[in-house]
């Protein structure tokens, strides 16, 4: 029994019987929807597949469309986000280690607890249907395991099973906001520090975090405006970037805008658009010609220098490691004054003497976990102590390439303090290089803080949560 008298399912045994070797068996029949949502869960969890590529793909090779689409998109990027409040409340209902569970029965059983604790799907429909996926894909062994655990969850709502489950907000105010807005409590603690507040401050951020943020879009400089753009689109000139428009949502897919498809403008975060324009801002003495971008793939920011570049009769030098992203940024910076170098931006082999460098270095992208449902789950803390290693280097070798006076922009999508105020903060002291106000070259964005650095948020800005240094070499 459990703490509320009810008794427990047991675990299903992992070890499933042989299949029954006669009669007829008719396959339970999935509805399209729910069978692509549990493709792309079991995929992500066994392949490493990213959700936001599998899904598209999946839905137009079974011919996925309209309602049944949207059924699909809600239920695999809502089940993908929410996995560990899912995982919490489904352990709950269970008697072990919610390990021991079949991943594939425990994969079926998130898309049905998602159903029932944050849809409007009648109880009998997500059960059933989550049996049906269950019997289906696992084996008749665990569909009585599957339904039991289903009743269970449907005792309660969403909010009920928080006040159930959730630390006491008084206590524990990171754990309590962590699971209540489904975030991994090590980046609910990493959001806490670099905000400096555990409070209402960290809750409104890691509620924003958990929307689905709008689309933006960047209006190439010198091809078409703003508010060209916002016309033609039916979206909103950006608050910050001169160069960003926002579409409301459900505006459909950005890339069949006529300007995206004529290379007019592009998707990009207004925050990544902000940093970029920052980097070509900070006021030089002498030649402003060589620009680099070192860390270029897949081409978001070259683009955006370029086109600055070209106005300004600039030239930019844009590396890439990963030669399958070195394409994507020639392709993004088609007919721009940008050469594309594949190669490690730790030893390019460039000649040194940059006016400015930006180096959009690899990091956790804690800071856009808005994008990709399941990232928060698959990001460990471990893998942020190797990212500051290379992002000190990277940053190291772009102080090297820069000529004396001239400009380094170091920006990541993340606030995780060590790959922002710690990497910059070793790096600057240890070239001694002069630490720029960031928020100078932000405009009109409020909220900014005492700098020198600037670290933007969703639930202040709308933006992805990018932070940038602006270093100028002594
Ligand atoms: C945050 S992304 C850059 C995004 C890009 N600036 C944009 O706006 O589209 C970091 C990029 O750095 C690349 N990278 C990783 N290690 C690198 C290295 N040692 N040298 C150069 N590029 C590297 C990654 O392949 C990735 O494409």
């Amino acid at each position: 029994m459990n703490e509320r008298g009810q008794r427990r399912p047991a675990r299903p045994q992992r070890s499933r019987p042989a299949p029954r070797k006669s009669g007829p068996r008719r396959p339970p029949e999935i509805d399209a929807a729910r069978q692509v949502a549990f493709d792309v869960l079991r995929a992500v969890r066994e392949k490493d597949a990213y959700a936001n590529l599998m899904l598209p793909q999946l839905l137009r090779e079974r011919r996925v469309t309209g309602r049944d689409a949207a059924l699909a998109t809600e239920l695999t990027y809502g089940a993908a986000r929410a996995q560990g409040l899912l995982d919490a409340v489904i352990a709950a209902c269970v008697d072990r280690p919610l390990e021991k569970t079949d991943p594939v029965v425990l994969d079926a059983l998130r898309l049905g607890a998602y159903q029932l604790l944050r849809t409007r799907i009648p109880e009998h429909a997500a059960v059933g249907s989550t049996v049906d996926l269950v019997r289906a894909e696992a084996g008749s062994w665990a569909t009585g395991f599957a339904n039991a655990i289903l009743r269970t969850v449907s005792t309660k709502d969403e909010a009920q099973w928080l006040d159930e489950l959730a630390p006491d907000e008084e206590k524990d105010s990171i754990g309590a906001y962590a699971l209540r807005t489904a975030h991994p409590r090590w980046v609910a603690r990493s959001f806490a520090e670099a905000l400096g507040d555990k409070g209402a401050d960290l809750k409104a951020a890691l509620e924003a975090d958990d929307e689905r943020p709008e689309v933006h879009l960047v209006a190439r400089p010198g091809e078409i405006s703003a508010d060209e753009l916002a016309a033609i689109t039916g979206g909103d000139p950006a608050p910050y970037s001169p160069y960003g428009v926002r579409l409301p949502a459900g505006a459909g897919d950005p890339a069949d805008a006529e300007p995206v498809r004529e290379r007019l403008a592009a998707v990009q975060d207004e925050g990544s658009q902000l940093c970029a324009v920052a980097a070509t801002k900070a006021p030089l003495s002498g030649s402003d010609e060589r620009w680099l971008d070192l860390c270029a793939g897949p081409g978001g920011k070259a683009a955006l220098l370029g086109a600055l570049a070209k106005i300004s009769g600039a030239r930019v030098d844009a590396v890439e490691k990963a030669p399958h992203r070195a394409r994507l940024v020639e392709n993004a910076t088609t007919g721009l004054p940008v050469t594309v170098h594949v190669g490690d931006g730790r030893e390019s082999g460039l000649e040194p003497g940059y006016d400015r460098v930006l180096v959009d270095a690899p990091c956790s992208g804690l800071g856009a976990l808005r994008r990709r449902p399941e990232a928060r789950w698959r990001r460990k803390p471990s893998d942020v102590a190797d990212l500051t290693k290379l992002q000190g280097e990277l940053l190291v070798a772009a102080l090297d390439l820069v000529r004396p006076g001239g400009v380094v922009a170091y920006v990541v999508c993340s606030p995780h303090l060590a790959e922002t105020e710690g990497v910059v903060g070793e790096i600057a002291r240890r070239t001694k290089s002069e630490v720029l106000d960031a928020r100078g070259f932000f405009p009109g964005v409020p909220q900014l803080g005492e700098g020198p650095y600037v670290q933007l948020w969703p639930h202040r800005h709308g933006t992805d949560a990018m932070f940038c240094a602006l270093l100028r070499k002594p």
